[in-house]
């Protein structure tokens, strides 16, 4: 029998390598094209990634092509494979990931064409006369009138003009729907002028503009120093020079503001590329960065994956947060991702922060990365110190200090706002009986259950598990049960019985409703004296012009923390919180701390960030941490606790390339959470190639293992979240 030309191609499923389909016409697709083929019982849509014969009996033809051309550039395509290979990731889930929803499903590449309706001639003549007995028409004229441009349906939904009325005008021939026509690129690039920036800034900016192909930059500048005016700056130049610009931020939803700014210095089209979207909007957006439409493309982790025209530069703003690694599935991160893709691109790449991840610091230092230093604050004040207090003074059941408390009252009281930081929502983190020390835990995880007193019920912050709250204890009968603990819930209670301002709180249960964040802070940005409650919501990126006052409590977790991040975590937290206060006007920040005297938390707390960033760093060294050392984490769940070590013990049995370190499989820090039993087993090596090696050993093992098949496991390369 002959071999058959056939497509290889990338299917998003768990499995490795691609999958061969008869081609049956003359030309094939070329790599990157969409086709659509039946998988098992399935219809999926996959990538071309390569063409090939085999003759195979029992080959299926594809059932159709989807795309003339490849969806993805090539560029993109090669970023898509390269991410696969080092995160030891099946390709056609990686190159799925890639892809907007609507593509996924095998729709068409192609913008929604918005329409707009407008007056005709003749509807410009009707007179008020003519539909004297049809209201809604002489409404509906009327508002068409008054914007000659024309309104999109949806607008015209929004000021209540019925489309059955819209339709009537249409028939009569007075309105009708016209494309909306590409607009011109604006001659003038800015819609605000820059403003004068500081020597620091100025040579930042410099810098930037000057890169010319690939060249990483840190810009690692302390809260307030006006990182966002040297990106606005720098951005100039390459847009001027008709390229685009990439903007990855942690959270577009925390932090409406960071967007607005592009979009008001700038006269370009600006899109955002977030989980906010609709499938729609999101393509569409996809499309205008693709076509060139676009200039400004602002994004959350996900947007590294978007295809540009003409890409002039990359920003990856608080480059130091953790939600740039994305924790489930595909686990990339979106930072590193940034950095191969400005090399493939032979452009810059700059990664802001006032408190960057010690990976990062370590590339600057090594002077693989160019280091920008912005140390003072780019607004007169100076950054305010943080004053550590002694947490056990505090009395029972008062989370506050009277000093705090006070404090608090004297700041609201001179027509100024303040911030009390809790990272911990709910009404009280744990409920207890007094009487025989029951404590309410999580049925399937290790946890307590937290009292969300509002809502009257119990809830795991894990596993969303819920329940009402016991009047009496359920071991010993006795009605003497108590919470212990203070979440934002309760300190927003004790705040509004002794302060006289409104008090906001904000966290994930109280800006559950959609526009409620958005809510609270327009009227945070008015100015008034108001007292926030938050979690590390309030912690990104914000600029409270009036905020003079942060109090933080309880952040003494993460620098006690047996994961080796936790004190770095606990330190760029506790900097960006302690960073919002006294940005106009003079700040004061205060620390509770239950550990008063710990060496880390007083290192961090003189505001030193580099000081202690070289602490930590001499620390990681020794342990052969990163960025030292490299890490691979295989994470497993089962019923029990014995299935869910007996594969990894399984895998910690093969042989491993020398010098690769193999810690575990021991039982996860959070050994059981939603009912089920986790272990872990980390890899370590002080070179990736080896460690990459010995990735590559075990996952071709654990493919072929029975015990694999009773338990899930993943593997995490680079993990951020040990627990
Ligand atoms: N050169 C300048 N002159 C005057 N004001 C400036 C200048 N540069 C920045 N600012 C202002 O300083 C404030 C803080 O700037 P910005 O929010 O960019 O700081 P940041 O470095 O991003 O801080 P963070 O790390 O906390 O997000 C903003 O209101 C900004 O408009
Ligand atoms: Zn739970």
């Amino acid at each position: 029998m002959s071999a058959k030309k056939t497509l290889q191609i990338a299917l998003p499923v768990p499995l490795t390598g691609c999958f061969d389909y008869l081609y049956p016409g003359d030309t094939p697709p070329p790599r990157g094209c969409r086709v659509q083929v039946s998988f098992g019982r399935r219809t999926l849509v996959g990538l071309v990634h390569g063409h090939g014969n085999s003759d195979y009996p029992k080959l299926k033809a594809v059932q159709r092509v989807l795309d003339d051309s490849p969806v993805l550039p090539t560029e993109l395509y090669q970023l898509c494979e390269r991410a696969a290979r080092y995160y030891h990731h099946p390709l056609g889930e990686v190159l799925n990931y890639a892809l907007p929803a609507l593509l996924r499903q095998g729709n068409d590449a192609e913008a929604s064409q918005e329409k707009r309706w407008q007056l005709t001639e003749r509807g410009h003549h009707v007179s008020d006369d003519q539909v004297s007995r049809a209201p809604r028409q002489r409404q509906a004229l009327h508002t068409l009138r008054d914007h000659p441009k024309g309104l999109s349906s949806a607008m015209l939904a929004a000021l209540e003009v019925p489309s059955a009325t819209l339709a009537s005008l249409r028939d009569k021939g007075w309105a009708e729907q016209v494309a909306l026509d590409d607009d011109a690129p604006p001659k003038d690039i800015l819609a605000q002028p820059p403003l004068a920036a500081n020597a620091e800034q100025r040579k930042a900016i410099r810098a930037l503009q000057e890169a010319r192909g690939f060249t990483p930059f840190l810009l690692d500048g302390v809260t307030g120093s006006g990182k966002t005016e040297v990106y606005l700056q720098a951005m100039t130049a390459h847009l001027t020079a008709g390229k685009q610009v990439l903007v990855l931020i942690p959270e577009i939803g925390l932090t409406p503001q960071t967007v607005q700014r592009f979009r008001q210095r700038f006269a370009v089209p600006v899109v955002t590329l977030h989980s906010g979207l609709s499938d729609r909007e999101r393509l569409d957006n996809w499309l205008a960065a693709r076509d060139g439409k676009a200039r400004i493309i602002i994004g959350t982790r996900s947007a590294i994956f978007t295809p540009l025209a003409d890409p002039g530069l990359i920003i990856v703003d608080e480059a130091h947060d953790a939600s740039l690694k994305q924790q489930d599935g595909f686990r990339f991160h979106a930072r590193d991702l940034a950095t191969w893709r400005a090399q493939q691109l032979d452009i810059p790449v700059v990664l802001g922060s006032a408190t960057p991840a010690l990976e990062t610091l370590q590339l600057a230092r090594q002077e693989r990365f160019q280091w920008l230093k912005l140390s003072q604050r780019a607004t007169d004040q100076g950054r305010p110190p943080i004053e550590i207090l002694d947490g056990t003074l505090a009395a029972p059941g008062q989370p506050l200090l009277p000093q705090s408390l006070q404090a608090i009252k004297h700041c609201v009281e001179q027509g100024n706002q303040a911030l009390v930081f809790i990272n911990r929502r709910g009404y009280a983190p744990m409920i207890l009986c007094q009487d025989c020390g029951w404590q309410a835990e999580c049925r399937r995880c290790d946890s307590f259950l937290t009292w969300h007193r509002s809502e009257g019920s119990l809830r795991c912050h894990h596993c969303d598990y819920q329940q009402r709250v016991p009047s009496r204890c359920p071991d010993c009968g006795s009605s003497a049960i108590h919470e212990a603990g203070s979440g934002t819930e309760k300190l927003t209670e004790l705040l509004e019985q002794s302060i006289q301002v409104p008090v906001i709180r904000i966290d994930r249960d109280a800006t559950r409703r959609k526009g409620s964040l958005d809510a609270h802070l327009a009227t945070i940005q008015q100015g008034n004296p108001v007292v926030m409650v938050g979690t590390q919501m309030l912690a990104k990126g914000h600029h409270f012009p009036k905020l003079s006052l942060v109090v933080i409590l309880d952040m003494d977790a993460g620098f006690l923390s047996a994961d080796f991040r936790g004190p770095e975590q606990a330190a760029q937290l506790l900097l960006q919180v302690a960073g919002r206060s006294g940005r106009e006007n003079q700040g004061r920040v205060l620390l509770q701390t239950r550990h008063p005297d710990h060496p880390l938390l007083q290192l961090a707390a003189s505001g030193d960030y580099p000081a202690l960033a070289s602490a930590l760093l001499e620390e990681r060294k020794m342990a052969g941490l990163p960025p030292f050392g490299h890490l691979a984490l295989f994470r497993c769940e089962a019923m029990s606790m014995n299935k869910a070590m007996e594969f990894l013990q399984q895998l910690a049995g093969i042989p491993l390339p020398p010098d690769v370190h193999l810690l575990g499989p021991v039982p996860a820090p959070m050994e059981r959470r939603a009912g089920r039993y986790r272990t872990q087993m980390l890899l370590q090596c002080t070179s990736r190639p080896p460690l990459h090696q010995a990735i590559s050993l075990l996952l071709e093992q654990a493919r072929t293992l029975p015990t694999a098949r009773q338990c899930r496991w993943h593997l995490d390369v680079d993990p951020i979240d040990m627990l």
